[in-house]
């Protein structure tokens, strides 16, 4: 017995229309797509005429198991990217233990076999401890199942380490995925630096903090034919450097936040400064940069959407703002938010923003995953583009309660979610 998929609204990412259609889904694979489908003899549920998308891809995620447990789960953080219509999320090493041994990432596979409600692909560290001192052994990461190494939480400072890491992924065709971040610029900075830090005498971290190292690591990248693929971009020249990186045919590949491409700096200046829910790595910027990153995403410079899902205990995050951690939570809202706020404002069309979602970062990192068709494996999402629904900490799954979105109003919610054949959520 399969499962029937009826009456929803097949989204065609190359056209952008939305076409009545059945699925029927057997074990873990697409085994039929066809406008009618006889239902009799499978199990069937009504998507009364709800669109069907690829489910999501998410490469930039901390489920923060093991060692931050109190944070998040492997167990929690999937149930929240299944609620958020994810499939796949790629999950950072910044853990306690830091993932820096096949062992680790071993563990990633094992402990989601048994708790997680998708499909989870772990980073290997760059370096051991994320400590910037020594390589890991890049090599065993990727034969465990790494898709890719990083600091990710810290920039690599050593320019000859992050050389030699480029030399040996490029060897092995693994993607060097960086948290771009100069330390000594970036200093004890808490908010972006610019008008406002000055306005509420916060330390700031400039913007070049973030391209100067974007700019070495282009220069690193072309030197050792490197995949480099740059994280959480916030800032106008660094958008500007993966846009030239591109235009010589580089393997540079970009990703944005939700809130990267929504927020201004002005959420810290219109909020209690002390509100280090509004704090988050990197900063929120100018709206000179937030438009240049919307920009990025819709001429191709900057290839999908991440969540950079960063949770932490409300404990943590009551701290003062300087001392608080960075981090939001977004697994839960990300697609909502930019369908609301970049769709339906007409900023970009439905189907280009799922490719941000979807068959881009899968492309990206060679995933075999973001196209609905028969004989592929079952990861998809039903979202209902006209229901509006409050953000509210109560419905999370994730543990985390830190996001500057809280009380908004959205559509675009999932409905439905299923990876590999399976009901991982079952909303309304
Ligand atoms: N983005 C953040 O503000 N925080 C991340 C680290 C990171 O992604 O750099 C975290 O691990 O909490
Ligand atoms: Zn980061």
């Amino acid at each position: 017995m399969g499962l029937v998929l009826k009456n929803g609204r097949l989204l065609n990412l190359e056209t952008g229309e939305l076409q009545a259609t059945d699925i029927l889904i057997a074990g873990d694979r697409i085994e039929a797509v066809a406008e009618q489908i006889e239902a009799s003899g499978h199990e069937a549920i009504d998507l009364q005429g709800k669109a069907i998308l690829p489910g999501f891809l998410d490469m930039h995620v901390h489920l923060r198991q093991p060692g931050f447990e109190a944070k998040e789960t492997i167990e929690t953080g999937t149930a929240a990217a299944a609620r958020g219509g994810f499939t796949t999320v790629a999950c950072m090493p910044n853990t306690r233990p830091v993932i820096d041994s096949p062992e680790l990432i071993g563990y990633i596979y094992e402990t989601t076999a048994k708790e997680g409600s998708c499909t989870v692909l772990p980073y290997g560290a760059i370096t051991k401890g994320e400590l910037g001192e020594e390589l890991t052994d890049i090599a065993a990461l990727k034969a465990a199942g790494a898709i890719g190494i990083t600091d990710d939480g810290v920039g690599v400072q050593s320019s000859s380490m992050m050389r030699e890491a480029m030399r040996i992924a490029a060897s092995l065709d693994l993607p060097v995925v960086i948290h771009s971040e100069d330390e000594d610029l970036a200093k004890d900075g808490c908010m972006n630096e610019g008008v406002v830090s000055k306005r509420l005498g916060l330390p700031g971290i400039p913007g070049l903090a973030e391209s100067v190292m974007i700019a070495r690591d282009i220069l690193l990248a072309e030197e050792t034919g490197a995949h480099l693929h740059v994280c959480h971009i916030s800032d106008a020249w660094s958008v500007d450097l993966v846009r030239y990186a591109k235009s010589r045919g580089l393997k540079v590949t970009a990703e944005v936040t939700p809130h990267h491409l929504l927020l201004t700096e002005e959420i810290i200046d219109r909020t209690d400064a002390q509100d280090a829910n509004m704090k988050v790595n990197p900063p929120i910027r100018t709206e000179k940069d937030r438009q240049a990153c919307l920009r990025g995403l819709l001429d191709g410079t900057i290839d999908m959407v991440a969540t950079d899902h960063a949770p932490h205990t409300e404990e943590e995050k009551k701290r003062p703002f300087q001392t608080a951690p960075f981090g939001f939570v977004g697994l839960e809202i990300a697609f909502p938010l930019l369908y609301t706020e970049l769709v339906e404002t007409g900023q970009i069309a439905l189907h280009e923003l799922v490719k941000k979602f979807t068959i881009n970062p899968a492309n990206v990192f060679k995933i075999d995953r973001g196209v609905i068709a028969v004989g592929n494996v079952a990861d998809l999402t039903i979202v209902d583009l006209e229901a509006e629904r409050t953000v509210t900490v109560e419905e999370f799954k994730t543990k985390g309660r830190n996001t500057p979105f809280l009380g908004k109003k959205i559509k675009g919610w999932s409905v439905l979610t299923i990876n590999q054949g399976r009901i991982t959520y079952r909303g309304n």
